[in-house]
């Protein structure tokens, strides 16, 4: 295997049964990840791309096809591979810290290094000032940041996103993302984004692809070949937007019900 190749993703079917029926959600599904880059994820909604975030993580079994991570097939889920998930994930029973903290246990580290690594991440998410919250207290935005920092403290080697900045305000949406691309500089991290979000995907990715759906499948891949940060407003940006526009037959009409931008 090529050696600067983290994911390798090739020829994946996936079907769900319904009501005794089997419904095929993925087919054909064949790309690569290189160390180091970040690809997004974009589709309509029901297309498959949680389904297929799930299968890269170990998650979610296929039905036939492989995937490598590192060379080697995933069967589960691994420290070296972190999800998260839509719906954040925190344990309501564990505080902000000690839901930050949680991944970082039975790693090695001593007690006094979890918890500097756990406040430093807390901090960078903004919520410094809640540490003995619990998540019923926290808006659905506040929630989201704790998973983004349970996340990131892992530093591990694959990022799985889905939706990450989903609940967040248009604020804290820009800088989380702008904190995203500083430490994924510094720590070479490889990161799988789904979302819905042109702009997001556009500002963010190295490489986009876009997923048809019925079954899902990849329709087409962009790479975005400009220096980050980027401009939102530039014409490089306005460039890509309407090419993804394009491609989603939506520049010359309106978008579909179900697809959220
Ligand atoms: N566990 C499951 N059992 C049965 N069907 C499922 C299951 N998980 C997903 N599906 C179906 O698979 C299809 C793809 O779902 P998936 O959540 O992967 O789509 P998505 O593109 O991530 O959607 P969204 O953008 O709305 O989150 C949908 O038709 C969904 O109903």
């Amino acid at each position: 295997m090529d050696e600067s190749l983290l994911v390798c993703v090739n020829k994946v079917f996936k079907s769900f049964s319904n009501k005794g029926k089997s419904e095929l959600v993925l087919q054909d599904i064949s790309f690569d990840i290189k160390k180091g880059e970040i690809v997004s994820i974009l589709g309509q909604s029901g297309c498959g791309k949680s389904t297929l975030l799930n299968i890269i993580a170990g998650f979610e079994t296929k039905d036939t096809g492989h995937v490598l991570f590192d060379g080697e097939e995933v069967k589960e889920s691994s420290r070296k591979g972190v999800m998260l998930f839509q719906n954040y994930g925190l344990l309501p029973w564990r505080s902000v810290l000690k839901n930050v903290e949680l991944g970082l246990e039975n790693t090695g580290l001593t007690k006094a290094e979890i918890r500097k690594k756990a406040k430093y991440y807390i901090e960078m998410v903004g919520l410094d000032d809640k540490l003995d919250r619990f998540p019923r207290q926290l808006s659905g935005g506040m929630q989201q940041r704790v998973a983004i920092a349970r996340a990131l403290a892992i530093e591990p080697e694959l990022l799985l996103m889905d939706e990450p900045f989903g609940a967040l305000d248009t604020i804290n949406r820009y800088y989380l993302q702008d904190e995203l691309l500083k430490i994924q500089k510094k720590a070479q991290t490889t990161i799988v984004l789904v979302t819905h979000d042109i702009d997001e995907a556009i500002y963010l990715s190295d490489r986009i692809l876009i997923m048809g759906k019925e079954p899902g499948h990849i329709q087409k891949e962009i790479k975005i070949d400009t220096y980050k940060p980027r401009d939102r407003s530039g014409s490089e940006f306005q460039h890509y937007r309407s090419l993804i526009l394009e491609e989603f037959h939506l520049s010359m009409t309106k978008p579909p019900i179900e697809f959220n931008i």
